[in-house]
């Protein structure tokens, strides 16, 4: 049976993630083997002419899963039908910007784009937010979509988990595939929280296996939590291939299901759980099944974590009350 292609807008087409990402879309690693795709590119004008050379390549590549490629400069165009969109162009900071301008600038992005999938995409849209700062971001897209459901929009904090692993796994000698139950919790930013103490290295607890708990606090988190700063320190610019997998590993686990005894992190607005007021767009560990995700309930948050996930959960409270401020929600 032919299957209808599920159409994949990608904003930022142009951008260094949007080159690592859309051939990887485009050879069936989002949604599976076996699923065809149709992209929807959406650049602003000066980037429709990367964006035309990036769709030659992809031509050239004669992907078999791969039945369409349109460019636009328009949300509303590029948003129409979209089952997934991943909302990668975003303002960068420039020299001389403070947080509040950053925050405007995006807002000026994502609101429209939030408005856009409200009236065009599909009635299954799945959104993710890479563009930074992703979760407030995210936020505001949401806010702008009343009529799609709020847990629909996510923000990515699939890269620092996938940091979190490969630093735990250098420290333990063991392999990433032996690590499950990490959690990334709250902002992607320096904030952040990565929690160890529920994963499991070869199901004993990880924690217990480290055992060093000034590694932990004063390695381990900072070098995940900074780690984004560190790649632009040594590359000259921001990570772009492994944040373009760390897209694709969650829109793909989202989809596709997480692993029996495992979880993933996933920036999604907070039911309340943990302690995270309402509506936030903070990452928690959650399980993915049949397209839909779930909290992980029922964790000890121990003194360690409480404040840790406290203190970025703040930040994100308070980046709400400064997007409010700038009539964004
Ligand atoms: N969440 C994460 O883990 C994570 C990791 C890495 C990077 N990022 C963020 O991802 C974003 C993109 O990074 P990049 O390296 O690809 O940047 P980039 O500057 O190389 O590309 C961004 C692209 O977005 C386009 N763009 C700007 N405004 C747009 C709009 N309104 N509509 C459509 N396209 C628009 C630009 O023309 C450009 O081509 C940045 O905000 C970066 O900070 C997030
Ligand atoms: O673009 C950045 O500021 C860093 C990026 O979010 C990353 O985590 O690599």
């Amino acid at each position: 049976m032919t299957r209808t292609p599920v159409n994949v807008t990608v904003t930022g087409a142009a951008g260094q993630i949007g080159y690592a990402l859309l051939f990887r879309i485009a050879s069936g690693h989002l949604l599976g083997a076996d699923v065809p795709v149709k992209l929807r590119l959406l650049e602003i004008p000066q980037g429709v002419k990367a964006a035309e050379g990036t769709a030659m390549e992809l031509d050239d590549c004669a992907f078999p899963l791969l039945k369409g490629i349109d460019i636009f400069d328009d949300p509303n165009q590029g948003f129409e039908g979209a089952n997934v969109a991943l909302l990668v162009g975003a303002r960068p900071r420039t020299k001389g910007m403070e947080r509040g301008d950053l925050l405007a600038a995006n807002g000026g992005i994502f609101k429209p784009q939030g408005k856009a999938i409200n009236d065009h995409a599909a009635d299954d849209i799945k959104v993710l937010v890479v563009g930074n700062p992703a979760n407030t971001n995210a936020l505001i897209a949401q806010a702008a979509a009343p009529d799609v459901p709020a847990e629909r929009f996510t923000a990515m904090t699939r890269l620092d988990h996938n940091r979190a692993l490969t630093q735990l796994a250098q420290k333990t000698g063991s392999s990433v595939e032996d690590i499950k139950r990490l959690t990334i919790w709250g902002n992607h930013s320096a904030t952040q929280y990565p929690d160890i103490f529920h994963a499991e290295i070869a199901g004993k607890n990880a924690a217990e296996v480290v055992n060093d708990e000034a590694w932990l606090a004063d390695t381990f988190i900072p070098t995940v939590a900074k780690r984004g700063a560190a790649i632009i320190e040594a590359r000259g610019a921001s990570s772009a291939a492994s944040a373009a997998n760390a897209a694709i590993d969650h829109v793909h686990t989202w989809v596709n299901g997480t692993a029996e005894g495992d979880w993933t992190s996933m920036g999604i607005p907070s039911d309340g759980s943990y302690g995270v007021p309402e509506g936030l767009i903070s990452s928690f560990p959650v399980t993915t099944k049949d397209g839909k995700y779930e909290i992980v309930q029922g964790l000890d948050i121990n003194e360690f974590s409480r404040a840790r996930i406290d203190a970025s959960v703040k930040e994100l409270a308070e980046e709400r009350e400064a997007v409010r401020g700038l009539d964004l929600l």
